[in-house]
């Protein structure tokens, strides 16, 4: 059988009188008295509002605007007469089970704090200094005494408890836990449309002096300071909440269960923030972000009240939840309260604009419309399952026994007693069977109403977080995309390490390659010269003698042709680690380059988008300061149009600027992270590029050797046919051999022409590259300014730094060479004052003593057998790594190089040669002299 449902949820929980029907709750307005604080200023100059506290009005200066509210309390008026005034009845209305708030609003300095008593001190400064929260705690615990003393029977219970909160920088603070994490304190909507602050914790007090220490207690955390207005400024809007629950039990003897009702009503004592000017109160930084939010806060009241005040009823939306503040009053402006507003002002004429504003602010306060309602919450305590049995046996007991007289005793009045049982009968099985009914059926559609109220709480949830985060958004959006690029440039960054690390090995595998193959050439050299100063140790006269010189072997060839092939392929392979290698590196400093100039443009972004924050905020203050103040936000005009548009338009680029200001310090700060790894691994690029240079020295220096050893053995099988006896040629070649040449003399410059000394040069410079010890070198170096005796054909070295050990690599500290020659002496004279050190002193065979090089002219081409000598001696100083940053020679035939007029010759490869004639004991420098050389880089 389906029975009605008497007392379904809704029903227990739907406001009294209401019928479910909220639109019919009795509306009334929102009460708003002006209260004007005492003034210390001369207030017979200047603008003056005139306060007729009688008729509750107030006029401008002019009179051209009037004020009227509901109260107006002139300076003379106490704080018992405010609080009796217009506080005692709503704390009536209070235990009745109505909700309350009372809001101060006014400009900083005005009086809230002190008007509504937020800064308890106890009673010291006498009780009629009381403020509207003690007085409001005092009349709450008289009334439970009273009510509890004057009607003994009444038994309803009373639980009062605390709560008290800040909203600062738009984060609530619980101040009587204060160490609740501010971000996890949210608005919500509780299953009655009603606002509750989540995590915020109330305290039960049993006194009105537990009551006292909280509120003491609180306000020692609330958020304070000093601004040119008042010393003691509050910074946010402070709330404290007194919850008044009462409740009383009613027992059901039909349903057999115990019902609780529970009345709660919530007293909201608001005592907002200032309204104030950045400039007047001479807040900067932190406190003019904190005015800022405090206007924010203000203005988003402002338009709530606005919203709220306007003739258009249906369809109008109410930006509650443009702040906390808002969101927080919701239920108190618009929704179910009785509402109060003390709207405080200050008679100073310094402060008259201000009260204006204060007033027209007021003024629209008291437009808003609310729907208070007692609300009742019936709670079914207790259901004795086992005693509704009993009831039910006791009425089957009865029917037997009624049907039992019915059989036995008849007659008319017997029938109608029969009749009258059977209907009792009935009723009490109906009866029995809704008691069964909802004995089954309540927990069931109590599960199934708190499970659907469940879920509806879920996914209120769930949009209250989508709310919450869709701010978020953007900006996590812009963490995520960056967050990517910086782990793709990480994972760029260790892929090059990783490459890097590997081409270090590859390297120095090479590295030691190379050494072997140098090892192997240097003795295939060692051997070809064996065979060559064979051919140097024969006389020069008689040439037939030089016939009998050992030609290199077919085993010496093919080995020098093999060895020659593998150093190719070794020199081949070492191009390309070197060129693989510098593009690594490339890559590792273009991305080095990439985040330090990425991390460059973002700390301009980030000082561009500070300064825009500022410009952004001290904007926004100022308009603020023109809406709040000015009430501008108020009008229909602003607040319908563009007033809004463009304040919000204001929010969203501040807040734009400020989420990308925080994902641009992430991304600076992860740049930095990149930028200090990549220092690490900077050490390592130079060092590897410092390998990368000496490799490609020995690269050149290498393919030298390979040319050298070639062309030697091309010019020892070019020399193997027998020249003709008498020739001219052979005999000065001889004459040469014999003689040498005699640098000091000048010797014949006719008779100093080349033939067969290539050769010569070519071993000789192989020789003293390859067997010349550095002692040696040293010695000759060490007494330059002397007349030397030259052991042997060798370089002659300058520059040879310091620190060099025997057994060392001695090409490798070269930093300058000349070439003299064997078995000659040499007068070497004083090094010219214009020697600098590093620059290469030559002495050079007479390579322009042909007659027709003499009156070479300025752009003449030095002719084959000069440019020759020159492009060796080029050759063989950058073999030497003296000029490690020239471009290769190229292959012969050499290219011209070109004399200037002051006899500079200057090379394709940018070494420019000066050749020095000695003259009696000075230099001069001549083109076409034997003389001695200088290279100047
Ligand atoms: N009606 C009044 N009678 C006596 N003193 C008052 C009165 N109103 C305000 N004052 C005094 O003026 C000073 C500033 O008042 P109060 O701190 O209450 O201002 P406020 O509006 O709360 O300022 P803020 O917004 O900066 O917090 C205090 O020293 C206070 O005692």
């Amino acid at each position: 059988m389906t029975m009605p449902n008497p007392t379904s949820i809704e029903g227990a929980l739907s406001p009294v009188g209401l019928g479910g029907n909220a639109d019919k709750r009795r509306e009334e307005s929102v009460q708003v008295c002006v209260r004007a604080r005492p003034s210390d200023y001369d207030l017979s100059s200047g603008p003056r509002l005139a306060i007729n506290s009688f008729q509750s009005v107030i006029q401008n200066s002019d009179s051209s605007q009037t004020f009227r509210f509901d109260q107006v309390f002139n300076q003379d008026v106490g704080q018992e007469a405010v609080y009796e005034s217009c506080v005692s009845t709503l704390v009536e209305n209070f235990f009745l089970g109505y909700n309350a708030t009372i809001l101060a609003y006014g400009q900083t300095g005005s009086g809230k704090t002190y008007t509504m008593g937020t800064e308890y001190e106890g009673e010291e400064g006498g009780r009629a200094s009381l403020g509207v929260i003690p007085r409001v705690i005092n009349e709450v615990f008289d009334f439970v005494s009273l009510n509890k003393t004057m009607d003994s029977k009444n038994d309803w219970a009373y639980k009062i408890k605390c709560g008290f909160l800040e909203i600062y920088n738009e984060e609530i603070r619980d101040l009587l836990h204060p160490e609740t994490d501010q971000k996890k304190i949210q608005i919500r909507e509780n299953e009655m449309g009603g606002i509750v602050v989540q995590n915020s914790k109330d305290v039960e007090v049993s006194s009105n002096s537990d009551a006292f220490a909280l509120l003491r207690r609180g306000c020692g955390f609330r958020t304070t300071g000093q601004t040119r207005m008042n010393t003691k400024s509050s910074r946010s809007h402070a709330i404290f909440t007194i919850v008044l629950e009462k409740s009383k039990m009613k027992e059901d003897v039909l349903s057999n269960t115990v019902a609780k009702n529970v009345v709660c009503s919530k007293f909201h004592l608001v005592d907002l923030a200032g309204s104030e000017r950045v400039k007047r109160t001479g807040a900067v930084g932190g406190r003019m972000k904190e005015s800022v939010n405090i206007n924010q806060g203000l203005l988003s009241l402002g338009k709530v009240i606005r919203g709220l005040s306007g003739k258009q009823k249906r369809g109008r939306h109410i930006p509650y939840r443009e702040s906390k503040l808002t969101r927080f009053l919701q239920d108190s402006l618009g929704g179910n309260s009785r509402t109060l507003m003390i709207a405080c002002i200050s008679p100073s004429p310094d402060d008259y604009q201000e009260s204006i504003n204060t007033l027209q602010y007021a003024a629209q306060a008291r437009n808003i419309r609310n729907k208070p309602v007692i609300i009742h919450n019936k709670v079914i305590e207790s259901v004795d399952l086992g005693n509704q049995k009993e009831v039910e046996r006791a009425l089957r007991e009865e029917v037997r026994v009624l049907k039992e007289q019915l059989r036995g005793g008849g007659g008319t009045s017997g029938g109608k007693a029969a009749d009258l049982m059977t209907k009792q009968l009935v009723n009490l099985q109906y009866a029995s069977a809704e008691a069964k009914y909802l004995l089954t059926n309540l927990p069931k559609e109590h599960e199934i109403t708190s499970k659907s109220l469940r879920d509806a709480l879920a996914s209120i949830a769930d949009v209250l977080v989508d709310e919450n985060t869709i701010a978020e958004d953007q900006s996590v959006a812009v963490l995520k995309r960056k967050d990517g690029q910086i782990s793709k440039l990480r994972e760029k960054v260790s892929n090059l390490e990783r490459d890097l690390q590997r081409d270090e090995e590859i390297f120095a595998a090479k590295s030691k390659e190379i050494r072997t193959l140098q090892k192997h050439l240097h003795k295939a050299v060692k051997k070809i010269k064996e065979g060559a100063a064979t051919v140097a140790a024969i006389p020069p006269t008689p040439p037939p003698s030089r016939s009998v010189s050992t030609p290199p072997s077919s085993r010496q060839l093919s080995e020098f042709h093999m060895k020659q092939r593998q150093f190719d392929r070794e020199i081949q392979e070492l191009t390309i680690n070197i060129s693989v290698k510098r593009d690594v590196i490339k890559t590792i400093t273009k991305s080095k380059e990439d985040a330090q100039m990425l991390m460059q443009r973002h700390e301009e972004r980030k000082r561009e988008l500070g300064f825009r924050i500022e410009q952004l905020l001290e904007k926004q203050s100022e308009k603020l300061e023109g809406s709040v103040l000015s009430g501008s936000a108020l009008s229909d005009d602003s607040f319908n149009n563009g007033g809004l548009e463009d304040d919000e338009e204001l929010e969203r680029s501040l807040e734009m600027a400020e989420n990308e200001l925080r994902s641009l310090s992430h991304q600076i700060k992860d740049q930095q992270r990149i930028v200090q790894l990549q220092k690490a691994s900077a050490r390592r690029i130079a060092e590897l590029e410092d390998e990368v240079e000496r490799m490609e020295g020995l690269k050149v220096k290498c393919e030298n050797d390979a040319k050298e050893l070639e062309r030697a053995f091309e010019e020892e099988r070019r020399d193997e046919p027998q020249p003709q006896s008498g020739s001219p040629g052979v005999e000065q070649n001889s004459k040469e051999r014999r003689r040498g040449w005699d640098g000091e003399g000048g010797g014949d410059k006719e008779n100093h022409g080349d033939e067969g000394i290539p050769s010569r040069r070519s071993n000789a410079i192989l020789n003293s590259l390859h067997s010349s010890s550095w002692r040696t070198i040293k010695s000759v170096e060490n007494t330059l300014a002397d007349k030397v005796e030259v052991p042997e054909e060798a370089i002659l070295l300058r520059g040879v730094e310091e620190g060099v050990e025997e057994g060392d690599d001695w090409i490798e500290f070269l930093s300058s060479a000349c070439l003299v020659r064997r078995g000659e002496t040499v007068t070497v004279h004083p090094i010219p004052s214009s020697v600098a050190a590093g620059d290469v002193l030559l002495l050079l065979r007479g390579c322009n003593s042909s007659p027709s090089n003499r009156n070479m002219s300025p752009t003449t081409t030095i002719p084959a057998d000069g440019g020759d000598v020159l492009s060796v001696l080029s050759s063989y100083c950058k073999g030497l790594n003296a000029f490690p940053n020239s471009p290769p020679i190229p292959p012969p035939p050499h290219p011209p190089c070109v004399m200037s007029k002051d006899g500079e010759y200057g090379f394709p490869n940018g070494i420019r040669a000066r050749i020095w004639k000695r003259v009696g004991d000075s230099w001069a420098c001549e083109s076409n002299a034997l003389s001695m050389g200088r290279v100047l880089v």
